[in-house]
């Protein structure tokens, strides 16, 4: 099966819910197979299923076992959500959960023991084919349901699978949450370049095409990252002034970063309880 063939169901087309189908129907994913439930589709949403002619609804009704559920609202209104969607998930669906602390205990709990649950944590680049997506595979999941999740999962970056469910907390905090801190980087350099003198125009459009070209770098450099940034280094330079401080083992990024990641993990665990 391609992602062509596929009949899925998006409930919730939020940021992340709406980030993947963009991404998925530039891939190839047939706007005729796609039925999008949400009860306050965002306006972004509706003109692209205007455009794209996907069919949306607000709560499930008339669909049956589609091959692919995918379920993307937030986890704290997860409760209500599940009950109504029973009646439409079959033998052969795969629940694809991208909710941040919700176990698939819940799922089974409201679907039955026997439905079939992968729980995926993409993140928003996904929008524009970079995301970075890993994913758990209940018990149950055939190897034909892990290869069309995949397939689905890596048409918007890259994927991998996690073999236990707890991991998948590491990977909310790292990947997940992980463009947000790359964003507020470019926040606190266009801030720093304001304190050293610039402008805020001129401060916001270095910030942001550093981080932009840096990552562009990345992706199409084979070099590690370490290498990367020991190029731009000097000995003795600039850079290097810098570093003393960001790579500092106290109060460095290094240190604040494990704190940030550690907060992140723990509030995921807290979210499955
Ligand atoms: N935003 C992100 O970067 C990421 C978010 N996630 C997960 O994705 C999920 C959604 O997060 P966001 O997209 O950021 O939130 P969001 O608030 O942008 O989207 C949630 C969507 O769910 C809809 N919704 C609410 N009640 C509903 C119902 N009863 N039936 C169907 N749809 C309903 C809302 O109208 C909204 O469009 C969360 O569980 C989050 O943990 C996972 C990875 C990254
Ligand atoms: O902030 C959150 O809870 C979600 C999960 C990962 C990114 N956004």
């Amino acid at each position: 099966m391609t992602i062509g063939d596929i009949s899925l169901v998006l409930v919730g087309a939020g940021k992340m819910g709406g980030a993947m189908l963009s991404g998925w129907l530039d891939m190839g994913l047939n706007p005729a197979n796609v039925t999008v439930i949400d009860p306050g589709l965002p306006q972004e949403m509706n003109q692209l299923a205007e455009q794209k002619g996907f069919r949306f609804i607000a709560t499930p009704y008339g669909i049956v076992c589609p091959d692919v559920v995918v379920v993307a609202v937030k986890p704290q209104v997860m409760d209500k959500v599940l009950p109504t969607l029973k009646s439409l998930v079959g033998a052969s669906t795969v629940v694809i959960s991208v909710a941040a602390g919700t176990p698939v205990s819940a799922f089974k709990a409201h679907l039955g023991e026997e439905a079939l649950v992968v729980r995926a944590m993409p993140n928003t680049p996904a929008q524009v084919g970079r995301g970075m997506t890993a994913a758990f595979a209940s018990h149950g999941v055939t190897a034909s349901m892990r290869t069309l999740t995949a397939a689905l999962l890596s048409s918007m970056g890259m994927f991998v699978w996690v073999e236990s469910e707890g991991q998948i907390d590491a990977v909310t905090a790292i990947s997940g949450s992980g463009p947000a801190y790359v964003f507020h980087m470019v926040e606190a350099m266009a801030s720093a370049g304001e304190a050293l003198g610039l402008d805020a125009e001129t401060a916001g459009i270095l910030a942001r095409q550093t981080i932009v070209g840096a990552g562009e770098l990345l992706h199409q450099s084979a070099l590690p990252a370490a290498t990367l940034r020991k190029n731009v280094t000097s000995p003795g330079g600039t850079t290097a002034a810098a570093l003393n401080v960001l790579m500092a083992e106290q109060g460095g990024l290094g240190a604040l970063m494990e704190k940030a990641t550690a907060a992140a993990r723990d509030r995921s665990i807290e979210l499955s309880k």
